[in-house]
């Protein structure tokens, strides 16, 4: 599509490390927070072309232990007035992180819309190897863009993290994978007994349900742990034990050792589904060329994910679409 049928994003900017510069690219502590203006952060990343029409308005260009009342009225006007407009999808502010909770926070309180206000920065400056701001706020104008983030508050991005402005903290001086939400994570703890929720029900995305009124028994699957060494023959082993699908509890992003792609190739070629979990115990494995990514789903949640699926369907992209 041409740039100008893409959604409309407009960036506030209003300084921080995400705009900060320093004389030296290994220096990450003894830069100027806002210095670089929004055409230049724009600039630097020309995908953001390919993922929404973006214009740049300067509101400030400080460091964020200097936001101040005014500035926070002066930023939530503008985005009440900028969301109000048809042609804006959603707004990104990038913004030091040392406060960006406290602005992301009066946003998700004080800006009426359902539109997505997305909060950005930066733990190193953008002069720093590795700098972490360019590909953060490519992410926070595509979700800005998103239909996805629509209805959601305002949000933190940074370090490939969606945040709730309304939860997340800064809980790190100087590590890159500082916002948390850890506690409200959860979705809720007990207060003298009383259960307490953070948030209104909700279920997970795409959680699938079955019905197992007429089923006496499950097909079999088991589950292979991966590691360095690790070959096929214990792939086959199962295979020909009877499994019916197999569930790797691979390293990594759900990898696959050179030693083992032809017998996961083949057995997803005989309709037995391979699917790529981690033994690292976090992260979505995303699809690959090779079987199945388990997305959300651990080894043992994706075997048991993948008995109820076989009992309903052998079609493997079907089966594909309740893991990716
Ligand atoms: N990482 C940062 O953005 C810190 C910076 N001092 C600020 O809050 O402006």
């Amino acid at each position: 599509a041409e740039p100008a049928d893409k959604p409309g994003v407009t960036i506030f900017a209003t300084g921080g490390t995400i705009a900060g510069s320093s004389k030296s690219n290994t220096d990450t502590t003894n830069y100027t927070s806002g210095d670089i203006g929004v055409q230049q952060l724009l600039d630097a990343v020309p995908e953001l072309e390919d993922v929404a029409t973006v214009t740049g308005e300067q509101i400030a260009n400080t460091g964020s232990s200097n936001i101040d009342q005014a500035i926070l009225l002066k930023l939530s006007k503008a985005i009440n007035k900028q969301l109000a407009t048809p042609d804006t999808h959603g707004v990104v502010v990038t913004h030091g992180t040392d406060t960006l909770e406290e602005t992301g926070f009066f946003l998700d309180l004080t800006v009426d819309s359902d539109k997505p206000v997305v909060m950005v920065g930066a733990m190193r400056p953008a002069t720093a190897i590795s700098a972490d701001g360019p590909f953060n706020l490519l992410e926070a104008v595509t979700l800005a863009a998103s239909d996805k983030a629509m209805g959601r508050g305002a949000m933190i991005v940074i370090n490939d993290r969606i945040g709730s402005a309304f939860y997340t903290t800064k809980t790190n001086a100087i590590m890159l994978d500082t916002f948390k939400a850890i506690e409200q994570g959860y979705l809720g703890a007990f207060v003298s007994s009383q259960p307490h929720f953070y948030y209104e029900p909700a279920e997970p995305t795409n959680k699938p349900s079955f019905d197992i009124s007429n089923i006496d028994s499950l097909p079999k699957v088991d589950i292979l742990y991966g590691y360095q060494d690790a070959e096929s023959s214990l792939l086959t082993a199962a295979i020909d034990n009877g499994a019916k699908g197999i569930v790797l509890a691979s390293t990594g992003n759900g990898s696959v050792p050179k030693r083992m792609e032809e017998a996961v190739k083949k057995a997803m070629a005989d309709g037995i589904p391979v699917i790529r979990s981690t033994r690292t115990g976090n992260g979505i494995v995303s699809p690959k060329e090779m079987g199945i990514g388990s997305g959300v789903y651990n080894p043992q949640k994706a075997r048991i994910l993948l008995m109820l699926v076989l009992s309903q369907t052998d079609d493997m992209e079907k089966i594909r679409g309740y893991f990716e």
